[in-house]
């Protein structure tokens, strides 16, 4: 079931990616002007509260998300909420101590391997665990972070993504009992023409 504010960030972010987004052939969307680079901060915070909302009756204790265009989501999730946000990197700092997992994945925007690395001991069995991040594509970001919690002793209780593009099925990689919302679904991209879905198409 929706929310009032994950309606009106969908509302917002529907018009910003039909006045600023770009796509592709390729079938990946540029949002630089609004996410991935030049981040608009009152929209990712407005985004951010439309999450805290929907997602806190699960009482999540931690946010997991993915380096680098996940934090950008993740970070307003977790002031709204007052949890901590633990972000999976793809390099590990040496200055990193603890018990080191990783998980392997392709990335979309890069089409080549990667890999999503946390210390497991901030993560155990009495978190309930919220996964956030920027897009939703093919799934394999939100797969390898599900992995990476549930090794580490905890429970995913949610996933939420900004934009979900749902002609690349990624929703198809998550668990059914496993809350998830989006708060902008994408139907297709047809001859550079982004169409968007019905707000009902988002959880
Ligand atoms: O559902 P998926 O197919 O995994 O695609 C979605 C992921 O792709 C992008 O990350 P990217 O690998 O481009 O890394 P970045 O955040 O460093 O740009 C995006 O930030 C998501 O995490």
């Amino acid at each position: 079931m929706g929310t009032k504010e994950k309606k009106r960030a969908y509302d917002e972010l529907a018009d910003r990616i039909r006045s600023d987004a770009a796509a592709g052939d390729d079938g990946l969307i540029r949002m630089q002007s609004f996410i991935h680079h030049c981040a608009d901060s009152g929209l990712l915070h407005r985004c951010g509260s439309a999450f805290a909302e929907y997602f806190k009756p699960a009482r999540p204790t931690k946010i997991l998300t993915a380096e680098v265009s996940g934090i950008l989501a993740a970070l307003p999730v977790g002031i709204h909420l007052d949890i901590p946000v633990l972000i999976a990197r793809k390099e590990v700092p040496k200055t990193f101590t603890g018990n080191l997992i990783e998980e392997r994945l392709i990335s979309r925007t890069k089409e080549r391997e990667s890999f999503l690395s946390i210390i497991s001991d901030y993560l155990s069995e009495v978190d309930r665990v919220l996964i956030i991040d920027d897009v939703l594509a093919r799934g394999e970001t939100a797969a390898a972070l599900i992995r990476l919690a549930v090794r580490a002793g905890a429970e995913v209780i949610g996933v939420g993504v900004l934009v979900e593009k749902l002609y690349e099925k990624g929703r198809e990689l998550i668990p059914e009992e496993i809350e998830f919302a989006s708060l902008c679904p994408i139907q297709s991209i047809e001859r550079g023409v982004i169409q968007i879905a019905d707000e009902g198409s988002s959880t």
